[in-house]
């Protein structure tokens, strides 16, 4: 699990130029073919050999001044709340402003490093303006130009020294299971009808949750650790529902889990923020199972479920190898088939199968259905292996890797499907040179 870095500000001053140059640093070196369109407002990145995830902030909000001043404040709340490090940033070209002022008061009791980020920052002459932010009473800043990159080396060095280190050792070997979606899509519901009462919580010291954000429980046979349940139940003050405020709040379960259960209102249907929490376990590389909750409130004939698992599916293609099970958290209806499945899907996320058992089943396929020939090559693969990794990873050798492209990537994936079970698991296939 990486550190979390959220870019907080005003309006304008910057946050998605200086956001995506961070992310596209990496996304050149990591992945330059990615079909997936890069998420706005949440990434990877890494500096000296330390990964960070990185939330930009900004550009949920629409509206009058007056609601901004305050959507502002809950974001910067939420960020807090959530995140492990924040960059503030301010913009030199207006100077210090009363929205700076108000951000800086919420920032200055905060006990998590808070990096101030002078941008616009172009030339030296702006440099010396700079200095006026030193009123805001956070101490030192760090002048960039998110624009053309310079000052920030800098700025990522201070903040690779001011992240916390985290413990690469899990505390346990138990599954470890997050529950995610949607404000008001059941999830305190269906964590409550799964644990039972109170009692169950051993550890739910709200904001200290950060060193220990797993809960041990024994229910139903199965042993496990639910994530951050306590961040979940604790209510947080932000109640809207934005987009922003989802994810935010899904990025620190997700990324510290296994398997994502994916809790979603039947009555309200599976839109555009529920697949964003979807493709940002996908990315993770967690296994997901989609819970499809207050099934008790769906009118049914014996077509809807059909019915609602194919436009799920629909919504979720490519990557439609996924569990989906119809509970209602209230009657407590299928609560049990759900942590089976999540835990099938655990067993599915280690499943290793060896080199000989792949090639034995693949290589036959990959004869009688050879990669296309492109721009006049043919591509060779001549054998593929598991990478020993902790999430299913195939890399298959071969002599020209550059003009494999993404339909047989596809579909390579979808044979290692059909023929050993990763329902529920993103699979990552590479092609490499031999
Ligand atoms: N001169 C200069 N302009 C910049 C710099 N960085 C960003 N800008 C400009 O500032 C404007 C706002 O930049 P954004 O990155 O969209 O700002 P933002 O903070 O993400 O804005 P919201 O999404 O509304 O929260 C754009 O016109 C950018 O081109 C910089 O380093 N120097
Ligand atoms: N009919 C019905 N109502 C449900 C079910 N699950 C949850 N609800 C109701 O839906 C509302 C939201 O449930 P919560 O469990 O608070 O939802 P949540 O996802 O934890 O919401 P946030 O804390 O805002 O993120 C409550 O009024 C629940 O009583 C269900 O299976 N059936």
């Amino acid at each position: 699990m990486s550190n979390i870095v959220a870019i907080v500000g005003r309006p304008n001053v910057g946050k998605s130029t200086l956001f995506n140059r961070m992310i596209q640093r990496r996304e050149a070196i990591v992945d330059a073919t990615s079909g997936v369109t890069r998420d706005r407002h949440y990434g990877k990145s890494d500096w000296n050999g330390k990964e960070f995830s990185l939330i930009d902030t900004g550009g949920y909000v629409v509206g009058s001044d007056d609601i901004f001043e305050q959507e502002i404040d809950k974001q910067v709340e939420l960020a807090i709340d959530e995140a492990d490090a924040i960059l503030f940033m301010v913009d030199v070209e207006a100077g210090v402003t009363g929205m700076d002022e108000d951000v800086a008061k919420l920032l200055r009791k905060v006990n998590k490093p808070v990096l101030l980020v002078v941008n616009k920052v172009d030339n030296s002459m702006r440099e010396a303006q700079a200095v006026e932010f030193y009123s805001l009473g956070l101490g030192e800043y760090y002048t960039i130009s998110g624009m053309n990159g310079s000052g920030t080396g800098e700025l990522l060095d201070a903040l690779i020294e001011a992240l916390p280190d985290k413990p690469e050792e899990e505390e346990n070997d138990l599954p470890r299971f997050a529950v995610v979606g949607r404000p008001n899509a059941g999830k305190s519901s269906f964590i409550n009808a799964l644990i039972g009462e109170e009692r169950y919580i051993v550890t739910d010291i709200a904001g200290t949750t950060r060193d220990s954000i797993d809960t041990k429980y024994d229910r139903f046979g199965f042993e496990f650790n639910l994530v951050d349940t306590a961040g979940i139940r604790r209510k947080s003050k932000v109640k809207e529902d934005l987009e922003f405020y989802s994810v935010m709040r899904s990025v620190r379960a997700i990324e510290h889990c296994d398997v994502c259960l994916l809790v979603f209102d039947a009555t309200r249907g599976f839109d555009g923020q529920v697949q964003n929490i979807f493709w940002l376990a996908e990315r993770n590389h967690k296994g997901i199972v989609i819970l499809v909750n207050k099934w008790d409130l769906v009118e049914k004939d014996n077509r809807t479920v059909k019915e609602f698992e194919q436009m799920i599916r629909k919504e979720i293609e490519p990557f439609t190898d996924v569990p989906i099970v119809f509970i209602s958290a209230m009657t407590k209806q299928r609560i049990f088939k759900a942590i089976e499945t999540a835990v099938e899907v655990y067993k599915n996320r280690s499943n290793r199968i060896s080199t000989s058992k792949l090639n034995d089943v693949m290589l036959p396929i990959i004869e009688n259905q050879p990669p296309p020939a492109y721009k006049g090559k043919y591509v060779k693969i001549k054998f593929c292996t598991q990478l020993p990794t902790k999430y299913p990873q195939f890399a298959f050798f071969c002599n020209l890797p550059q003009y494999l492209r993404d339909p047989y990537k596809r579909f390579l994936e979808n044979k290692l499907r059909e023929h050993f079970n990763f329902n529920g698991v993103p699979i990552t296939i590479y092609f490499r040179k031999k």
